[in-house]
């Protein structure tokens, strides 16, 4: 049975000044052991969030393919580690959108950080037009095909599907759009890695996730937990999301 995984994703927000919002969502977590929760932080947080998150795990939203070397602003899976972060957030929509990022590029993302020791969010999903032209699963699973690590054998690794047009929007998929595509999700990875493998990784989903929509998204079949932008800024957004994945 897999746990369900309540993560959070800041994106480009957040000073220290949030700092409290983070020791208030460690507290709804550690109210709630049978849910996992985390936070995917601006790397400028993650440091001092580490000294107010407890036992929630915190990490960042990318890590370059490489450990080191002449790759100007950007940040290395130690670097992250050093920090004290637990988990990676790779291969975001904005990200493949605002830098470019390729498929190849994200595998060497979710390999850096899993040899590093941390635990992978790896995101997928469709634009509006991709889903009008019916391409929706054939873009997600090639994204898939296309990403996914070596070595994704295990509860380290995750996907969030998340459909562009549904990121910041207020529009999510019907409940039967998200069961098919996380089926057509986890179909996939059954190809690629077999029956066992395949069990083992959680497929999140991310896209207006909100207090009042979290249950019956996180009800959905083969959705084993949500990927949140801006309802994970603070606690009294948050906690209900949490709450919601507790009580299922
Ligand atoms: O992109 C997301 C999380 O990574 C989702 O963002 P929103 O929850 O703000 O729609």
């Amino acid at each position: 049975m897999r746990r369900k995984l309540v993560a959070g994703n800041w994106k480009m927000n957040g000073l220290k000044a949030s700092l409290p919002q983070v020791e208030a969502i460690a507290a709804a977590a550690a109210a709630h052991p049978g849910v996992d929760v985390a936070l995917g932080l601006p790397a400028t947080l993650i440091a001092p969030a580490v000294a107010v998150a407890g036992a929630m795990p915190v990490g960042g939203q990318d890590c370059h393919a490489n450990d080191s070397g002449a790759h100007t602003g950007n940040i290395a899976a130690p670097m992250l580690v050093e920090a004290g972060a637990k988990l990676v957030i790779v291969g975001h929509s904005e990200r493949r959108a605002d830098q470019g990022e390729t498929d190849a590029d994200v595998k060497g993302k979710a390999e850096a950080g899993h040899r590093h020791g941390l635990d992978v969010i790896l995101c997928v999903g469709e634009t509006l037009d991709e889903r009008d032209a019916g391409q929706a699963e054939a873009v997600v699973t090639a994204q898939i095909a296309g990403s996914l690590p070596d070595g994704a054998d295990g509860a380290w690794l995750s996907i969030a599907y998340e459909p562009v047009w549904a990121i910041g929007t207020g529009r999510t998929p019907t409940e039967a759009d998200v069961a098919a595509m996380h089926g057509a999700i986890r179909a996939k990875l059954t190809d690629l890695l077999g029956t066992d493998a395949a069990s083992k990784l959680r497929i999140l989903y991310g896209g207006s996730v909100n207090g009042a929509n979290a249950a019956s998204l996180l009800a959905c079949a083969d959705v084993d937990g949500a990927l949140v932008g801006g309802a994970s800024l603070t606690a009294d957004k948050f906690v209900p999301i949490i709450e919601a994945a507790a009580s299922l």
